[in-house]
Formats: C-alpha cells, sequence, structure tokens
C-alpha cells in the first residue's frame, strides 16, 4: 500500500493522460496567479527600495525589478497549451528562474556597491523561492528537479559574490535543503490528495472506468486538443443489447457481472493512456479514440463486438450467459461540437439496435 503510494506520487509519467491534463490546468492557474502577483509587486516593492538603498543603487535596481516584473507578466499572459503537463513543468521552471535570477543580480549588485545582502529583506529571497513549492501539486521527481535548481543558483551566486565555502554558505545551503524537504513533501502531499479525490470523483464503483462527469469533461479537452493539432477524432457509444433479460432472468448481481465483463473487454482493446473507456450510464459506454477516423474506429468497434461473443460470465445461480453490444460510430466533423457529435453517435445506436442488434453502425 505505501509502495504503491510512493509509486503513485513519484513521476507525472505513471499517470493518466486525463489526470496530467487536470494537474497542468491547476499548476497553469496557480503560476498565473503567482506571476501576475509577482509583477505587480516587483514594482511596488521599489518604494521600499527607495528608502532603503544608496541612490547610486536605485536605478540598477529599478532596472532589475523591471525586467522581472515584465518576465512575469509575459509568464502570466503565456496561454499556451494549459492542459500539457511538460509546459507545466516549463512554466514552473520559468518561475524559478525569473524569481532567481532577480535575487542573483540584486545580491551582486548590493555587493557590488559595498552592501550586505541583508537588505530589504534579499537575503530571504531563495528561501522564499523554495517555500513557494509547497503552493504546487508536485510528484517527487520534480520536487527534487525544484530543490536541486534553487540550491544550484545559490551556490551560482555564492561563488559570483565570492562567499561560496564561508561557514554563512554553507549553512544558508543546507537551511535550503531542509526547507526544500519540508515543502517538497507538502508539494507531494498535496499531489496525492488531488490524485485520491480525482479518482474518487471521476471513477466508476461497479467497472472502474471513467464516469459520465469525467467522460464529458475529458472528450472537451480532447476535442479541443484535435482541432489544435488537426487531428482526427471518433467516439464509439455501447449499449449492451436486451440487458434487461439478464437483470429478469438471472437478477441484478448477473447484470453486474456483465457489465464488468464488458468493462474488461472494452479496457482490453484501448490504447493505453490515449484512450478514454467510460461508463456512459447504466448499460451504455463511450470510448474517445483521439487520432482515429470513423473507419479507424469502426474496426476498433468490430473487434470489441467479436470479443464479447467470447466472453461468458458465470451468474450465481452457475449459469454461463454471454451477451452482445450494438455500437454507434461518429467521427468529429467541423460543425460539430460535443453535444452533436455524441448527438450523432447516439443516432447511430439506434440504427445499430435497429437493423437487428450486435452490429456497429457509422454516423453519416
Ligand atoms: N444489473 C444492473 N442493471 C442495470 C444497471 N444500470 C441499469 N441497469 C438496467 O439496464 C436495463 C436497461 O434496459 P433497457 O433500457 O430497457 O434496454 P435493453 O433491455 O438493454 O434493450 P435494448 O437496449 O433495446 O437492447 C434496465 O433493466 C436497468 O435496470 C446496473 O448498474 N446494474
Amino acid at each position: 500500500m505505501f509502495l504503491e503510494t510512493l509509486l503513485d506520487v513519484s513521476s507525472g509519467s505513471r499517470h493518466s493522460r486525463y489526470f496530467n491534463q487536470t494537474r497542468s490546468y491547476y499548476l497553469f492557474r496557480r503560476i498565473r496567479v503567482i506571476a501576475l502577483l509577482l509583477a505587480l509587486i516587483q514594482p511596488a516593492w521599489f518604494v521600499v527600495d527607495y528608502f532603503l538603498l544608496p541612490d547610486d543603487m536605485l536605478d540598477a535596481i529599478a532596472l532589475a525589478r523591471g525586467i522581472g516584473a515584465l518576465g512575469c507578466l509575459l509568464l502570466a499572459l503565456w496561454t499556451f497549451k494549459r492542459y500539457s503537463l511538460r509546459l507545466a513543468q516549463v512554466r514552473l521552471a520559468i518561475l524559478v528562474m525569473l524569481l532567481s535570477g532577480f535575487q542573483t543580480a540584486s545580491s551582486s549588485l548590493l555587493l557590488i556597491h559595498g552592501y550586505e545582502s541583508n537588505v530589504a529583506g534579499y537575503h530571504f529571497f531563495p528561501f522564499m523561492i523554495i517555500t513557494m513549492m509547497a503552493i504546487f501539486p508536485l510528484a517527487i521527481s520534480e520536487a527534487c528537479c525544484f530543490t536541486l535548481g534553487v540550491l544550484f543558483i545559490e551556490l551560482v551566486t555564492q561563488l559570483l559574490r565570492g562567499t561560496a565555502g564561508s561557514v554563512e554558505a554553507i549553512n544558508s545551503l543546507w537551511l535550503l535543503a531542509v526547507l526544500g524537504l519540508i515543502a517538497g513533501w507538502a508539494a507531494v502531499n498535496q499531489l496525492n490528495m488531488l490524485l485520491g479525490l480525482y479518482r474518487q470523483a471521476t471513477r466508476d464503483p461497479l467497472t472502474g472506468l471513467a464516469n459520465r462527469r469525467q467522460a464529458l469533461d475529458q472528450l472537451s479537452l480532447d476535442i479541443l486538443q484535435s482541432r489544435e493539432q488537426k487531428q482526427a477524432l471518433s467516439v464509439l457509444l455501447f449499449d449492451l443489447d436486451k440487458f434487461k433479460h439478464f437483470n429478469d432472468n438471472y437478477g441484478h448481481a448477473a447484470g453486474d457481472l456483465v457489465l464488468k465483463s464488458f468493462a474488461k473487454v472494452m479496457r482490453k482493446q484501448a490504447r493505453k493512456r490515449i484512450d478514454l473507456v467510460c461508463r456512459y450510464g447504466g448499460e451504455e459506454f463511450l470510448m474517445v479514440l483521439p487520432g482515429l477516423n470513423a473507419m479507424q474506429a469502426k474496426e476498433v468497434a468490430e473487434v470489441i463486438r467479436l470479443a464479447c461473443h467470447d466472453e461468458k460470465v458465470t451468474a450465481p445461480n452457475g449459469n454461463k450467459i454471454g451477451f452482445t453490444t450494438s455500437t454507434g460510430v461518429a467521427e468529429l466533423t467541423a460543425n460539430d461540437d460535443i453535444e452533436s457529435l455524441l448527438r450523432r453517435s447516439d443516432d447511430a445506436l439506434y440504427a445499430a439496435k435497429d437493423a437487428g442488434r450486435d452490429q456497429v453502425s457509422v454516423a453519416g
């Protein structure tokens, strides 16, 4: 259990594409708020500098603050691919570099002008940066990179200042490492909590598949992404045939076993970390196939339809039950939104039922 949790939070590459998208958007929003705040605070802090720093330093510090504020503003306005984890990590690295860059520049300036870095909270900067990590839900690998990055920049700053190796400098590095451990632990805990809540809110308890809410959220995202990347996208809507008959003849528990068995068949055919498999409601299931056109999606539906013929469920009374499914296929068109895409797949599903069930029908 502990090992499983540890592996769960070790790296983002272990999570589903959908969770990664959710976390990326979460990271994007937090980075944006912090960048916006810093874009405002940086110039405002100049008032404090004005009273605390000597006149000959003000221009240089104002320039450093201006560059920092502009960088933060640009970062806040950068909305490209909000759902990409890779870009969320890049955004976080840029935020750390912007802050650290200002810290290195200001601390060098203070030294050149004969001021110690304990003016106006400057010496506090690296500690503030590392504590900021606790705000984000991060995997262990990401928290380690964050901590090592801040430690490295602090070491470079110490080398530039010529203080590296002194007791005070080693003490700073040690304190940063301890704070990195605490803030990193908080960040990893946030990720663990987010994962737990996400799973509870998005999974169907009977089959373990995604639930309808998640399917609709993810389908909207996938549609957006398909349009951005000019890729095809198709959906399959399945409905188990004469399902009422299983409940009536063998009992509700047998019906549940059929639902679980069908979920297993779907999961087996889905491409790992690409396709979304969901229980859409009752005995209806939905599969989202990014990158596949209607004909390719129809082939997947046929494989699933035939795989159902080989599945047998043992009812609580010992009976072996077979089941079949009807499927509607629809490919995303330029005029589609999520509602029209699902409506077309539903129409195709009804056409498959009308044609005698155990069939795959493609929307026109
Ligand atoms: N065992 C079980 N049955 C469910 C569940 N959710 C919905 N059902 C049943 O699914 C059945 C759906 O039946 P209908 O909508 O009439 O359709 P059908 O019998 O599959 O007939 P066709 O769709 O026309 O082939 C109903 O009897 C529901 O009670 C569930 O979670 N478990």
